[in-house]
C-alpha cells in the first residue's frame, strides 16, 4: 500500500509545545495532534508544513529541525508521520480547521487523547524535552 508522507508542526513558545483538536468536520473527530498535512506532489516537507500551517492556524513558523518519521496504519491507509520542530514566529492564531488549541507542558502531554500515530512522536517529545525546549528558551 502507497504510504502518505503528512508533516507535522511540534510548535514551541514560552517552554510550551502546541496541539490542536480535530473539529467534527474533519477525520479522526475530537482527537489531539499536531498541525499539518499531506505532502504533495510538488513540494518539499518544509513547504508543505509553512503552506499547512498558515492555512490552519494563519500563523508563520520557522522549522527547526526534523524529528523521527513514524509510519502508522489506519484502516484503509498508511500515513508517514513527519513531525518537525518549528517556532512562532509571526501572525495571530485563527483556527479554520481544528476546534480547540491547547500550549502543553511536558508534564501534560501524555493526558490529551492524542491520534494513535502521534503516540510515539508523543514520547520522543517526552524524551527530548530538556533538549529540544529547556535548553533552547526563546
Ligand atoms: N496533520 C496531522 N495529521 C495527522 C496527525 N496524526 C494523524 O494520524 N494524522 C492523520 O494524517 C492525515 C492527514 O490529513 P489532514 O486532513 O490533516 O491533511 P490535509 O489537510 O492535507 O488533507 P486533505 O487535503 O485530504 O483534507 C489524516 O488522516 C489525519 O488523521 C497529526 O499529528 N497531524
Amino acid at each position: 500500500m502507497k504510504i502518505i508522507p503528512v508533516t507535522c508542526a511540534l510548535i514551541f513558545s514560552e517552554g510550551k509545545v502546541l496541539a490542536t483538536r480535530r473539529s467534527q468536520t474533519m477525520d479522526l473527530p475530537g482527537k489531539w495532534e499536531f498541525p499539518g498535512g499531506k505532502v504533495e506532489e510538488d513540494e518539499s516537507p518544509e513547504e508543505c508544513l509553512k503552506r499547512e500551517i498558515q492555512e490552519e492556524l494563519s500563523i508563520e513558523i520557522e522549522i527547526f529541525e526534523k524529528l523521527s518519521p513514524a509510519d502508522f496504519t489506519y484502516p484503509g491507509k498508511t500515513i508517514r508521520l513527519i513531525p518537525m520542530v518549528a517556532y512562532w514566529t509571526g501572525g495571530q492564531f485563527h483556527l479554520a480547521e481544528h476546534d480547540q488549541m491547547i500550549w502543553l507542558g511536558k508534564k501534560d502531554l501524555i493526558s490529551l487523547d492524542w491520534a494513535p500515530a502521534d503516540l510515539p512522536i508523543v514520547h520522543e517529545l517526552i524524551e527530548k524535552w530538556v533538549k529540544l525546549v529547556d535548553s533552547k528558551e526563546r
